[in-house]
């Protein structure tokens, strides 16, 4: 999808990528880094709206420093600031834009419906969007990105200003831009994490450089914790306690609640054990996963507990870089 090579930009007074080399594949691609790591000036570039300083890049095939105009046809672009115009709709606002990538006018208004609907906009969707919450107006930024069904969408920041509850609708609705329509996406991000449910892959810039480019999974491989959700039951009102305590009896080492919250983060529910033989000698880490499995099924179906979820945990990416600066320290 998008292949870059040596690519570099320099403002007079600094350098905001540095000979990036990195290849997009089709699929949802989430790339990080901090505040001022080049995110946006990249994707600037990759649109054909900024020159780079040295290097190449060139998107759907297309180069970037000749054919701008074309990748902006094919491309859909949801920028990073506040750029609706306040006194419009979000129907004539999406309208005027798939009009501008050159839809016939009914083709416009029909996907403009199709798409507002996507991003989850009904009535609101003829108020003026000077109105709207950022939840809204980001919806809308997104809708104009996608209304000429381009083959890749570049996502600057789309989750900026929201609340938790707006982020994880948001990065849903990115993951099925993709599941749904088989749109590629480029989304970017400067936390850490947020983008590894969104992304089949992820890539990593800091202060221009890359860090790191791998797929998510490699990035989140599984760890030797596995966690295990029960439900409650009128013999049972705390299921989850009763599991911890007959998981013992059982002779394995379910982890205290405390050490629960330090390895599965707002995981009340959930009792967490070692399967691997990382940590120690004790009965519990010298059993084969396989037993450990059986032995919380087979102890979930005694107590008469229905077993919800048990899965082997992965790390999570702010782990693996909180380990790589302390490597870096060390
Ligand atoms: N037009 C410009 N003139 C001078 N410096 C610039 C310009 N645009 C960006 N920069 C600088 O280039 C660096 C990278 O900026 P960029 O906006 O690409 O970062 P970013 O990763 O997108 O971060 P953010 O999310 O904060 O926008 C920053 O140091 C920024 O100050």
């Amino acid at each position: 999808m998008i292949a870059i090579e040596s690519l570099s930009k320099r403002f007079p007074r600094v350098t905001a990528l540095d000979r990036l080399t990195v290849g997009i594949e089709p699929g949802v691609t989430g790339l990080v880094g901090a505040n001022g790591a080049g995110k946006s000036t990249l994707i600037k570039i990759l649109l054909g709206l900024s020159p780079a300083s040295e290097g190449t890049a060139s998107v759907l095939g297309m180069d970037v420093a000749t054919q701008g105009g074309a990748i902006r046809e094919r491309v859909g672009y949801m920028p990073e600031h506040d750029c609706l115009p306040p006194d419009v709709s979000a129907t004539e606002f999406v309208v005027h834009m798939a009009r501008m990538s050159g839809l016939p006018a009914t083709a416009a208004r029909e996907r403009t419906a199709d798409t507002l609907r996507h991003v989850g906009l009904y009535e609101e969707r003829y108020r003026p969007m000077g109105g709207y919450s950022t939840g809204m107006k980001q919806r809308v930024k997104l809708a104009q990105a996608l209304v000429h069904d381009p083959r890749l969408v570049l996502l600057d920041e789309p989750t900026n200003g929201l609340d938790p509850v707006g982020r994880d609708e948001m990065l849903g609705l990115i993951r099925r831009v993709h599941t749904d329509f088989g749109i590629s996406v480029l989304v970017t991000s400067h936390l850490l994490g947020e983008l590894e449910r969104t992304s089949d892959h992820i890539v990593v810039i800091d202060g221009g450089k890359l860090l790191r480019s791998s797929s998510t999974a490699d990035f989140t491989q599984r760890t030797a914790v596995l966690a295990v959700e029960v439900t409650d039951t009128d013999e049972h009102p705390d299921g989850t306690a009763a599991l911890r305590a007959a998981l013992r009896k059982a002779g394995l080492a379910p982890h205290e609640p405390a050490d629960d919250s330090a390895v599965a983060p707002g995981a009340g529910h959930l009792v967490t054990l070692d399967i691997g033989s990382e940590h120690g000698d004790t009965e519990a880490s010298t059993a084969s996963a396989s037993s450990v499995f059986d032995t919380v099924r087979d102890t979930a179906a005694d107590l008469g507990l229905g077993l919800v979820r048990m899965e082997q945990r992965r790390h999570q990416i702010s782990e693996v870089f909180t380990e790589r600066s302390a490597d870096d320290v060390a």
